[in-house]
């Protein structure tokens, strides 16, 4: 089917090849990192040392735990006491097409369906802070309870690596409304993409470096610690300064906070911020993200690459997806949005990117 305006809508990810390839190649990555942390030599480029049988990798046992887990989640998510946002209105008033290009494989991956719900429970947006954030943490915290088994108490990276992560996924769910604006509620169906991302690939490869310090422990000073802290506080500051003046300014340009901030205006009514940290760079959030995403590897050290496959994996994420949003913007807001360009040259990287 085509879009709105009659056109095709463009093919992302490398359209079918693309989201074929990403479908085998994101499971076999995961299982390779889980491999590869629990041994010796732990190298992220090397081969993995074995290759664990059957019985090792089906337990209906686990399977159950992790139904368990999404059910006790999804209880917890229907509690009437949960606060109810409004989704982020489309222009005109209805909701996007996703165009029928004639090829499963590009579907199953991006997802055909924006707000996958049956009565008021959502998936998309459930899956999206719920089993895999929450899961996350609770890894982590395994790890660093299994250290103090191990060693009598927990290193100190495994406490920066435990405080800095609980801090990032708290703070996600603080500002659990924010999620309604991000284009994986507002622009991508609930596909492979989502469903495996959120379930599988925040969990257990975002717990990475927890799980790499308990095999592979790694001596920290106090002084290399605190530089490290004042890293991941950096980044923090400039990733919630950031997402903050935006989604304030979103929901009341007028607001105190935000009422002084330099704008363009564009054909659709809404403005776009030009000054303060929108005025610095495009994504300045983004800027944040990775600059925490560095503190989080820095306490396992520089023996190995494999606790910094986040980093690496995010900033191509975070790369490909400041393109995406790019175009969308560029869609959405046209010459405005080629102004803003102009005026905020760089997209992530100050002088840089
Ligand atoms: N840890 C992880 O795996 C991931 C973390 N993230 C983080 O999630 C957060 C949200 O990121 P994301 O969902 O990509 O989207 P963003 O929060 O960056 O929002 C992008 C949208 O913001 C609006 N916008 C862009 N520029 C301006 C401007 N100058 N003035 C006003 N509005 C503007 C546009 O939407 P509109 O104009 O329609 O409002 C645009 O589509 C980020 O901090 C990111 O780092 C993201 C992905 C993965
Ligand atoms: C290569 C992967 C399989 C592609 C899946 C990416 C997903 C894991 C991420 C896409 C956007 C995400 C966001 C977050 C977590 C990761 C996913 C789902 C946050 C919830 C993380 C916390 C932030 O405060 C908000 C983010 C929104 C986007």
């Amino acid at each position: 089917m085509a879009s709105p305006q009659g056109s095709r809508a463009p093919l992302e990810f490398g359209g079918p090849l693309g989201a074929a390839a990403l479908m085998l190649l994101l499971p076999a990555t995961m299982f390779h990192l889980l491999l590869v942390v629990r041994s010796g030599p732990a190298r992220l480029l090397g081969p993995p040392p074995y290759l664990p049988g059957l019985q090792v990798l089906w337990s209906p046992r686990m399977l159950l735990l992790w139904l368990t887990w999404l059910g006790l989640q999804a209880a917890l998510y229907l509690l009437p006491a949960r606060k109810v946002a409004e989704g982020q209105e489309l222009k005109d008033k209805s909701r996007l097409l996703y165009p029928i290009n004639g090829n499963p494989i590009y579907d199953f991956f991006l997802g055909r369906e924006l707000n996958p719900r049956v009565w008021s429970f959502d998936f998309k947006y459930f899956c999206e802070l719920r089993p895999g954030l929450i899961g996350w943490v609770l890894i982590n915290l395994a790890m660093l309870m299994q250290e103090a088994e191990l060693r009598g108490s927990p290193s100190l990276a495994m406490w920066l690596v435990n405080g800095f992560q609980l801090l990032y996924v708290g703070d996600a769910l603080w500002h659990e409304e924010a999620v309604l604006t991000t284009m994986d509620i507002t622009h991508d169906g609930f596909g492979f993409m989502l469903a495996f991302g959120d379930l599988a690939w925040v969990p257990f490869t975002y717990s990475l470096q927890a799980q790499f310090l308990l095999h592979h422990p790694q001596p920290l000073g106090l002084p290399v610690a605190s530089v490290i802290c004042l890293i991941n506080a950096v980044g923090y500051y400039i990733f919630r300064g950031a997402n903050s003046q935006k989604n304030t300014f979103r929901k009341n340009p007028s607001d105190p906070r935000v009422a002084d901030l330099e704008t363009i205006p564009t054909a659709t009514g809404r403005q776009l911020l030009v000054s303060g940290w929108w005025g610095m760079v495009r994504h300045p959030n983004y800027l944040g993200d990775l600059i925490m995403a560095l503190a989080w590897s820095l306490p396992c050290g520089v023996s190995h690459l494999l606790p910094y496959f986040y980093l690496l994996y995010f900033t191509a994420l975070l790369v490909h997806r400041e393109a995406r949003d790019e175009q969308q913007c560029l869609q959405k807001y046209g010459l405005a949005w080629h102004e803003y360009c102009r005026r905020v040259p760089y997209r992530i990287l100050p002088y840089i990117y």
